[in-house]
């Protein structure tokens, strides 16, 4: 997407080839700097600690951390250890599993010499696929967007969105973005209600910041506010991305997904979910089965933001805090889902 007046991708190989230099996302939008990880070791504190964040960027991110690692030692031994190092980063998105199986396979076969090379060569074609898919959700979740708005073509279609599923939760475009995107560029008329989504407030600060860079109208609200504008008639569609769909169409996605799909179903609005096959994880059966990452309380009683003389933090609460960061929506709450083949009943959703 456009930063700062030129094309950027949130993830790319450093100039030299031999890293991935990511926007620190723990500074936005009020700073944009950039940081290259060195080895796989950095990788996985970037994951871990949310520098880089987002299923499919979780991936790639990842991916490029086996590719440094394995750029040192290509032993088998290696291979094993940064797997599991990388692996251990985050439980819940399966897109990180994921990719780390796709470079494995990629180099397994070769020897060890050669397994650098190969792995930043996956690393990379899983970036370039990753912005296809997206421009195909995106292509499809445009027609959708077209035939909601013109049941109400006098006004914008007004679109309900949680935490960050955009440009900055993947390589780019996004995921339920990218059909705003789109739309944006095609003139149809959108607005985005933006959930906050405490306690990281991925919306407040990632997504709001990607739809004003982007010219997209939007408001953000407080991730309890979603249901009063759904009563009221004021949400035409909810679009949310994913960590993880399992094979029955249970959907993970961040905390307060579910309460945002139980205010959908009651009110008669549309609640889809974009995702590209990457988050799709038909071996396991459930949303039951899916590890729900649990973070540490104290994101949750502690707000850090700018201020007159530097960074500030507040402690919002005195007592003990509880902070798991993803929930399961059911299948059954789910309108359908957005993919790069189209558009998807959760029992059709193989890929
Ligand atoms: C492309 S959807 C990304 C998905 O990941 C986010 O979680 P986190 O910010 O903790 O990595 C959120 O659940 C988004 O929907």
């Amino acid at each position: 997407m456009r930063l700062e007046g030129e094309h950027r991708r949130s993830i790319a190989r450093t100039a030299d080839g031999k890293g991935a230099r990511i926007l620190d996302q723990r500074r936005l939008p009020w700073e944009i700097v950039w940081t290259d990880l060195r080895s796989a070791a950095d990788a996985e504190r970037a994951i871990r600690e949310m520098w880089t964040r987002g299923a499919p960027l979780i991936g790639a991110t990842a991916a490029y951390g086996l590719a440094m690692a394995l750029a040192e030692d290509g032993s088998d031994a290696a291979l094993e250890a940064a797997c599991h190092l990388l692996a251990e980063a985050r439980p819940t998105a399966v897109n990180l599993r994921w990719a780390l199986g796709e470079v494995a396979k990629a180099v397994q076969p070769l020897p060890p010499a050669m397994r650098g090379a190969a792995a930043f060569a996956r690393a990379d074609a899983i970036c370039d696929e990753d912005v296809a898919l997206n421009r195909a959700i995106g292509a499809h979740g445009l027609q959708l967007l077209r035939d909601l708005h013109a049941r109400n073509p006098s006004r914008p279609l007004n679109i309900l969105t949680h935490c960050n599923p955009g440009w900055l939760a993947t390589v780019d475009y996004g995921t339920a973005t990218a059909p705003i995107y789109l739309a944006k560029d095609e003139g149809l008329p959108v607005h985005v209600w933006v959930d906050e989504t405490r306690p990281r407030n991925q919306g407040a600060l990632l997504t709001a910041f990607e739809l004003a860079g982007h010219g997209v109208p939007h408001t953000v609200i407080a991730d309890n506010t979603g249901g009063l504008l759904m009563q009221r008639g004021e949400v035409d569609l909810v679009i949310v991305g994913t960590d993880r769909v399992t094979a029955n169409g249970d959907v993970c996605n961040k905390i307060g997904t579910y309460l945002k799909a139980l205010a959908a179903h009651d009110n008669g609005v549309p609640f889809y979910v974009a995702l590209p096959y990457t988050t799709f994880d038909p071996a396991t059966a459930t949303g039951a089965d899916v590890p729900i990452e649990e973070r540490d309380p104290d994101e949750l009683a502690f707000l850090t933001g700018p201020a007159a003389n530097g960074a500030a933090t507040v402690r919002v609460t005195a007592s003990p805090a509880y902070n798991p960061a993803f929930d399961v929506t059911p299948a059954r709450l789910v309108t359908g889902f957005i993919t790069e083949r189209g558009l998807r009943a959760a029992s059709a959703l193989a890929f």
